[in-house]
């Protein structure tokens, strides 16, 4: 019997929502819980959530917005967007009795204080065991049980890997690893540098450009990633290059589709969560902290923030020195 049989989501989103099917199937016992008292009862009530529509939502998984249910689960996800990640785990730490592990499924890198998810759980409730879930994974493709694969990092080994065989299926396959920093980067860096595929592609720039700034992305990502200790099996697997590849190459992502609608001078689809948008201007920062060049994400945030027309910022990764290969 897996050492985690109770499992509760945090954060009723597209994302939360997929996660808590894949852990049903699993098997575990599942709680999904959403912030807002109507909403869960909403969800409960017709098993579907307007976040992942046209996903049923097996009658197993308790849909609540009780916290102190939710909290005594034997494991938690959190899927909220990563700027929320730590008022959600303030909220919960009051619950948690016993030392549980606490699994970020949120990509980004918080606002201010520069830190990682994981490192987020550590501060806001010291008792748990912090892990993180990333990889190439569209949360309609993974609730209607499409072949996903994953990684799952925790400092332990052992619990990284009791944490996979609590959440893996034959539909849903989790790799585990104690990189947590390798995981996190690739998560966070992948979204910025989609928008800016997303920007290429909407400005039909051809698909020599397209898998150059993918190709240029993952270089970026990667310096950044070596800088601040990620091993290089992790970027170039399914949290790194993996996801990139992924959400580079499908609008299905809501970070392309923000680039994509930017480069045709649209108006980027309205709701839609972006994470790369809040990552782009701190990713910047801790890459300039670090005296890490990161032209492409550097030109995401530029154009995000108004500072640079998009042909401008072409034309300035274009014309940069010419330089050797790395
Ligand atoms: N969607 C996907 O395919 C994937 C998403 N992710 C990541 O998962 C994270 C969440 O994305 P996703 O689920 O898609 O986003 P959605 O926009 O679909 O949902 C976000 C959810 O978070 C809830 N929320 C916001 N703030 C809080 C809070 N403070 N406490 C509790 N809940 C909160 C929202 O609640 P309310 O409804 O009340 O506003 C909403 O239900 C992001 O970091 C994303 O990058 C990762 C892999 C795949
Ligand atoms: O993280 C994701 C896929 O792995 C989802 O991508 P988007 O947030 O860009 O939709």
């Amino acid at each position: 019997m897996t050492p985690f049989q109770s499992v509760a989501v945090i954060g009723a989103g597209a994302w939360g929502t997929a996660l808590a099917t894949v852990a049903a199937r699993a098997g575990r016992n599942v709680t999904l819980w959403a912030r807002n008292a109507e909403h869960a009862a909403r969800i409960a009530a017709t098993r579907d959530n307007p976040r992942l529509p046209r996903v049923p939502i097996a009658p197993e998984i308790v849909v609540t917005s009780d916290l102190a249910l939710a909290a005594r689960a034997d494991m938690l996800l959190i899927a909220t967007p990563a700027q929320h990640l730590r008022g959600a785990v303030n909220l919960l730490a009051s619950h948690m009795a016993k030392p549980v592990p606490v699994v970020a499924c949120a990509k980004g890198i918080e606002h201010g204080t520069h830190k990682f998810m994981t490192d987020v759980i550590a501060e806001a409730a010291p008792h748990a065991l912090p892990a993180i879930l990333s990889g190439p994974s569209f949360a309609d493709d993974v609730a209607r049980g499409l072949p996903t694969a994953v990684t799952l990092a925790a400092k332990d080994e052992a619990l990284a890997s009791n944490l996979v065989q609590s959440l893996g299926s034959a539909t849903f396959r989790p790799y585990h690893t104690t990189d947590i920093r390798g995981v996190e980067i690739g998560g966070a860096a992948k979204n910025v540098l989609a928008i800016a595929v997303g920007i290429a592609v909407g400005r039909k720039l051809g698909a020599s450009a397209q898998a150059a700034l993918t190709t240029r992305g993952f270089a970026e990502l990667t310096r950044l990633g070596r800088a601040l200790g990620a091993r290089g099996e992790t970027l170039t697997g399914l949290s790194g290059l993996g996801d990139l590849i992924l959400t580079c190459s499908s609008p299905q992502s809501r970070n392309f589709a923000l680039g994509l609608a930017l480069g045709r001078g649209e108006q980027p689809p309205a709701g839609k969560l972006a994470e790369g948008e809040s990552t782009a201007p701190v990713l910047i920062e801790l890459a300039a902290s670090q005296n890490i060049e990161m032209p492409v994400s550097n030109a995401v945030a530029s154009i995000l923030s108004g500072r640079s027309t998009i042909d401008t910022a072409i034309s300035a990764l274009m014309t940069r020195p010419f330089k050797a290969e790395e």
